[in-house]
């Protein structure tokens, strides 16, 4: 659907290049959620905005369902863009006119008739729960709502693709959550394709199938959220998954540990078990640890969800003869469980 070629970004500071992207190789499929996350100056914006082209990329080549869009003329670029909605952290509505207005905006340049927009808007402010707001102007509107125009005035084209620029960047927690919701309902029932950009890691956990880390203007790692939030491989993505997980092992639990003889540390462990899908619901760890005499003490429990994903992180101290304790960690291992030996 979309797939973007060693693309390279360069700006031109008084004849001095600043390099914002380089070598950004991305594949998103058809209908996937996908985000890319990263920190202030990583080169986000860039991004998403190379992909509909309102930055033309230095190198590298842009393509949407087969066509590059870096070949093409300026009609033709602007025809390719109505598959491409956006929708911008502080909204970017029409100060001076309805909501109605802003939504029928997009369908007003394409030259619709007059028919046509008056089903359109009202079908749009439907699905976003704006129809009673149609008659007012974006300032009495709340945060949420006024993206919530932005949302029904990006679909008005019916596009493919839907492009989220910190989206929920200027919205409180509850309203950021009622923001991520519409946008993956309106992904379920019309199957678009979303790329966001973010710098929280709770928005990808909430609504992304895959996600992307920036970092210096390169993608340093990509990969389905699940995996990613179980085995981040990069120091930069294991600080965004901390974020979202409130767990540090307690000082006085450490120092025991680390102040016990050797033989005493040989017959402990300390290990963190995720669970991932309808395993989390499944009692297998209690059952492995009971039947390897193996005695457990848990020191931290967690269960969330990513997206529709269950999810659930364990940390236990193990107790029991070393034998013991290696095979309880391999038969949690070949049932499925994620097992990280911590110390
Ligand atoms: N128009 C521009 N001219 C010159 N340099 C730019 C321009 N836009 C962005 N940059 C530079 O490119 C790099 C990437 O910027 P970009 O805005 O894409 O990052 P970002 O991850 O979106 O950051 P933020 O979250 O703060 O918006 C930064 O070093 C920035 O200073």
């Amino acid at each position: 659907m979309i797939k973007l070629q060693n693309l390279r970004k360069d700006y031109y500071m008084k004849k001095r290049a600043v390099t914002a992207l380089k070598r950004i190789d991305l594949t998103i499929a058809k209908g996937e959620i996908f985000g890319i996350i990263g920190h202030s100056g990583a080169g986000k914006s860039t991004l998403i905005r190379c992909i509909n082209l309102l930055e033309r990329p230095t190198e590298g080549t842009v393509e949407i369902d087969g066509v590059d869009l870096t070949r093409l003329g300026a009609r033709d670029l602007q025809k390719a863009r109505q598959s491409i909605g956006m929708i911008f952290q502080h909204f970017n509505l029409l100060a001076s006119t309805t909501i109605y207005e802003n939504v029928a905006f997009p369908l007003r340049l394409a030259k619709k008739p007059q028919a046509e927009i008056d089903r359109k808007v009202n079908e749009l402010l439907s699905l976003v729960g704006l129809t009673e707001h149609a008659k007012k102007y974006p300032a009495q509107l709340s945060g949420g709502q006024k993206q919530r125009v932005g949302i029904a005035r990006a679909l008005a084209n019916d596009p493919k693709v839907l492009l989220c620029d910190e989206a929920t960047s200027a919205l409180d927690p509850m309203t950021t959550h009622s923001i991520l919701r519409l946008l993956a309902d309106i992904n379920k029932k019309i199957g678009i394709t979303i790329v966001l950009i973010t710098h929280e890691m709770g928005v990808i956990q909430e609504i992304c199938d895959r996600v992307a880390v920036i970092d210096g203007g390169e993608i340093v790692e990509d990969g389905p959220v699940a995996e990613v939030f179980l085995r981040p491989q990069q120091p930069i993505t294991k600080e965004f998954v901390e974020q979202v997980s409130d767990f540090e092992l307690p000082q006085e639990l450490l120092s025991q540990h680390f102040n016990a003889s050797a033989a005493q540390r040989e017959l402990h462990r300390i290990v963190q078990v995720s669970f991932l899908g309808n395993v989390t619901f499944q009692p297998i760890m209690f059952e492995v640890l009971q039947q390897s005499s193996v005695q457990f003490n848990i020191l931290h429990g967690t269960i969330s969800r990513m997206k529709d994903t269950p999810y659930g992180r364990l940390v236990l101290e193990l107790t029991g003869d070393k034998s013991d304790l290696d095979r309880a960690v391999t038969t949690l291992q070949n049932r499925g469980l994620d097992v990280e030996v911590m110390q």
